[in-house]
């Protein structure tokens, strides 16, 4: 198909292209060009020549497409591992690719992204298992927000759709399915399921919200809430409280809290950031520690704990976070008169607390942003170790922290996420003067 660069927007909806494409994108497309335009590419692979049919045409530089045929395929293209993805749910979009290989699909994505979007072009990382070699890209997620079908089946959206995938997901264990399956649902509503250290499995059942959900008419929102007779959430199995247990030390977090997904994030995670401490600015006697977005106080834990196996006696330490029901587990766990918690955003609180030696920053998707940033940096602590999900939203935070001196000694990227496109990546950040 031929067409010139300034096509008008929407003039290739809804046709077929053929293209070659060179390159994955943050978001999971692949990357190809036709006739100077841009088209990313959903279920295809560098290296591959598609059929690709238009699904959104709304910009003047590019356009998406989904793969309708593989015309040349990968070496690294597989059956798809997902049953759910294989059926179109949204869930392990990258389910059709070799694990090791996608680990370096996502190096590639995560160096370019530091380039591009944090101006960060000679900052080196790679994407490493979170089990190592063995990974099985299987079974890894112990917390999962399914969603219920009009048969009152729970399951994961299709791509882009409001139509439930019922097929179960390969990232779920399968006790977590034997559980959450026992059950008929609500149409409409949510659920959580979650899988403990102690393989105990538990399910709350969350009605559907006055907000509709995708594909829903406010009407049918409130015909659903109306029908259930339910209005807050409900246990379905287990227990309202899911425990954990991460080196020495466990906790009790609600069903429905913030737990890192993958079984092996907290421990890899922790472990991480009290090495790169060690490494590039060693912990000494009497230093604070700010642990912004720092929920449970897992990461508090793990450098409070590395610190006195190496005979240092940390000072204060700072836990901010938004949900209190996180720091309310944080200090139960920790029980420690040096851990002080805070409950607001970071945004907030940073101005009043100690000044810090070390901060780590782990925040939701959407990054920390230019005032935390900024604030941070202002502090002066003698190590950052900014931890991101995002790759745009993380590699932007730390362009942000090189605008204010300080830079990268040492990045991780960790396959927290297998067989999708995610990333998680932990960088250790130092004053540039220093
Ligand atoms: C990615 S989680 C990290 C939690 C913790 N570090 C862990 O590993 O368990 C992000 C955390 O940020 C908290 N949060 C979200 N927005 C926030 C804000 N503006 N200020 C402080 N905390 C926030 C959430 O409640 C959540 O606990």
């Amino acid at each position: 198909m031929s067409a010139p660069a300034s096509t008008p927007r929407g003039a290739w909806s809804g046709r077929e292209l053929e293209v070659t494409l060179d390159r994955l994108a943050h978001g999971g497309a692949a990357v190809g060009r036709v006739d100077g335009r841009v088209v990313f590419v959903r279920g295809a692979l560098p290296g591959e020549r598609v059929r690709a049919l238009v699904v959104d045409d709304r910009k003047a530089a590019f356009c998406h497409a989904d793969v309708v045929e593989i015309v040349e395929a990968s070496p690294y293209r597989i059956d798809p591992a997902c049953p759910a993805a294989a059926a179109g749910a949204g869930c392990c979009d990258l389910s059709f690719v070799s694990l090791p290989h996608l680990r370096d699909l996502k190096t590639e994505v995560l160096t370019d992204t530091l380039a591009r979007v944090g101006r960060l072009p000679d900052v080196e990382a790679s994407v490493r298992s979170l089990i190592g070699p063995d990974d099985p890209g299987a079974a890894w997620r112990v917390r999962a927000r399914l969603s219920v079908d009009g048969q009152g089946y729970p399951g994961f959206h299709r791509h882009h759709g409001a139509q439930i995938v019922a097929e179960p997901c390969i990232a779920l264990h399968p006790a977590m399915y034997a559980t959450v399956r026992d059950q008929r649902y609500q149409p409409g509503s949510d659920v959580i399921v979650v899988r403990d250290t102690e393989a105990q499995v538990h399910v709350v059942e969350i009605p559907e919200e006055s907000a509709p959900r995708r594909g829903h008419s406010r009407a049918t929102a409130q015909r659903n809430r109306a029908r259930s007779g339910r209005k807050t959430s409900h246990l379905v199995a287990g227990s309202a409280t899911a425990t954990f247990q991460v080196g020495r030390r466990r906790w009790e977090i609600p069903s429905t809290g913030f737990w890192q997904a993958h079984e092996r994030a907290p421990q890899v995670y922790s472990d991480t950031i009290a090495e790169l401490v060690a490494a590039h600015r060693p912990l000494s006697g009497g230093s604070t520690v700010w642990d912004l977005y720092g929920g449970a106080g897992v990461f508090t834990a793990g450098l409070l704990d590395a610190a006195a196996a190496g005979g240092v006696e940390l000072g204060q330490m700072h836990i901010v976070d938004t949900d209190s029901t996180a720091l309310d587990a944080a200090q139960t766990t920790l029980d420690d008169l040096r851990v002080h918690v805070h409950r607001g955003s970071a945004q907030a609180v940073v101005d009043g607390l100690p000044t810090p030696d070390v901060v780590v920053l782990d925040p939701p998707r959407s990054g920390a942003g230019r005032e935390v940033v900024e604030a941070v940096a202002d502090a002066d602590p003698a190590i950052i170790v900014h931890i991101g999900c995002d790759v745009a939203a993380f590699a932007r935070d730390l362009g942000l922290f090189a605008d204010r001196g300080y830079r990268v000694v040492e990045l991780r990227g960790f396959d927290a996420f297998p067989r999708t496109h995610h990333v998680e990546a932990i960088a250790a950040l130092v004053p540039a003067s220093g």
